[in-house]
């Protein structure tokens, strides 16, 4: 007998249309092969939801995120706000919302390299090989969430960085206890030798380390971790770090597995899990159908996997992924041009390549 759950579906802006329509996609083949019951409902936020209701987080959506059992989300933003600063209604405030109201504390950023594309990234192929690293980036504090500021006469502007003891605590264990099913080896990283807030970061990260003397614990300042990704990311485990320092390096981290188009995440915390690539809605090739869906359809293996404790259809979605680059087929992103044996698709034919070999 198989599960029954509700699965909110949050498209947003630009590319989020386009490659979210294939996690659900997957979604579906699995509940179909595994006979599980699946329903699916839709809700808008980021820019699209400004011009329907002029609110990037409409109740409407919020309310529904709360009654389902897991989130799966695409992307927001939309240029004309990255090109007007002064706008004050703007789409990021959708998605920043809906984790900060859902407690959604730890996001949980894999980095795996698949075996085929060792030649899509700009890193010499022996730096790659074997490198597997999960960050967990803390989510609903930081420079994000403290006080933001402008002066009066509008000169000068700050955003507060701000953590609390127990923000620092709750994601450190989940850290903890992730690295103990793996190479237990955790890296915090921080700025502690000049920011007040990262010394309570490393004063508690170091607090709850004896809790777990069976893992390696290392401390490292982000411009170093930033530099030691590139060099030797095999050196790396478990990765903890801040919301802001965790955005900013996983973006780069991405390059270890070919591309952002590659990266899937999930945010955990109180109670439901919420799904997403790490990508954003990429106006440089939104609407050309250009997009990789492979970060979609891994966020909704993600989602399989930690939401509902589907381990085995998870597992078949990583595979079915998997076969499809060994078949060669690649979006423009992945493409490596080292072989003659590569087929270069659009989001919809290389969504549909999956597909197949899901089934
Ligand atoms: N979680 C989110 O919703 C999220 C994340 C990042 C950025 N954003 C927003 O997205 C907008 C664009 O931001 P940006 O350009 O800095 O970052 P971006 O992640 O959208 O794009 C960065 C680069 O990566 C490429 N890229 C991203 N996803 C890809 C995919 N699936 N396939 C192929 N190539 C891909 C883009 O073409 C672009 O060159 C902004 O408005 C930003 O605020 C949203
Ligand atoms: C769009 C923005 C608010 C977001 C973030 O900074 O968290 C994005 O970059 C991400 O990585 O999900
Ligand atoms: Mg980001």
């Amino acid at each position: 007998m198989g599960v029954e759950k509700k699965i909110l579906v949050i498209p947003g802006d630009g590319i989020g249309q386009e490659v979210t329509s294939w996690g659900k996609k997957v979604l579906e083949a699995i509940a179909e092969n595994f006979k599980h019951k699946f329903t699916f409902d839709e809700g808008i936020m980021g820019h699209v939801a400004i011009e329907a209701t002029g609110d990037p987080l409409p109740d409407e959506t919020l309310e529904k995120a709360r009654k389902s059992d897991a989130i799966l989300f695409g992307a927001i933003g939309h240029a004309k706000y990255d090109n007007d600063p002064t706008l004050k209604v703007r789409p990021e405030q959708g998605l920043l919302k809906i984790r900060k109201e859902l407690g959604l504390y730890a996001n949980l950023r894999p980095i795996k390299l698949f075996d085929d594309l060792l030649q899509a990234s700009s890193i010499k192929p022996e730096i790659l090989q074997g490198a597997d690293i999960l960050f967990f980036r803390e989510l609903t504090g930081d420079v994000y969430f403290g006080e933001k500021k402008r002066s009066e006469d509008r000169t000068s502007a700050s955003d507060l960085m701000i953590y609390h003891k127990y923000e620092v605590e709750r994601i450190a264990r989940k850290a903890y206890e992730a690295a103990r099913t793996r190479r237990k080896k955790l890296c915090s990283v921080d700025k502690a030798n000049v920011l007040e807030a990262s010394r309570l970061w490393r004063e508690v990260v170091q607090e709850i380390a004896k809790e777990y003397p069976d893992v390696e614990t290392e401390h490292m300042f982000i411009d170093n971790a930033a530099m030691q990704l590139i060099k030797d990311p095999k050196r790396f485990d478990v990765v903890l770090t801040g919301n802001l320092f965790g955005d900013i390096l996983t973006d780069e981290a991405s390059q270890i597995a070919g591309s952002m188009g590659m990266l899937a995440s999930a945010s955990v915390g109180d109670a439901i899990g919420f799904y997403e690539p790490i990508h954003g809605s990429a106006h440089d090739i939104a609407g050309k159908g250009l997009a990789n869906p492979l970060a979609s359809i891994l966020s909704a293996a993600l989602l399989l996997d930690i939401s509902f404790g589907l381990k085995d259809e998870a597992q078949r979605v990583i595979k079915a992924v998997d076969v499809t680059l060994r078949q060669g087929y690649r979006t423009m992103d992945i493409a490596t041009k080292h072989t003659a044996n590569e087929f270069i698709l659009g989001t919809d034919a290389m969504g549909a390549k999956v597909l197949d070999n899901l089934n």
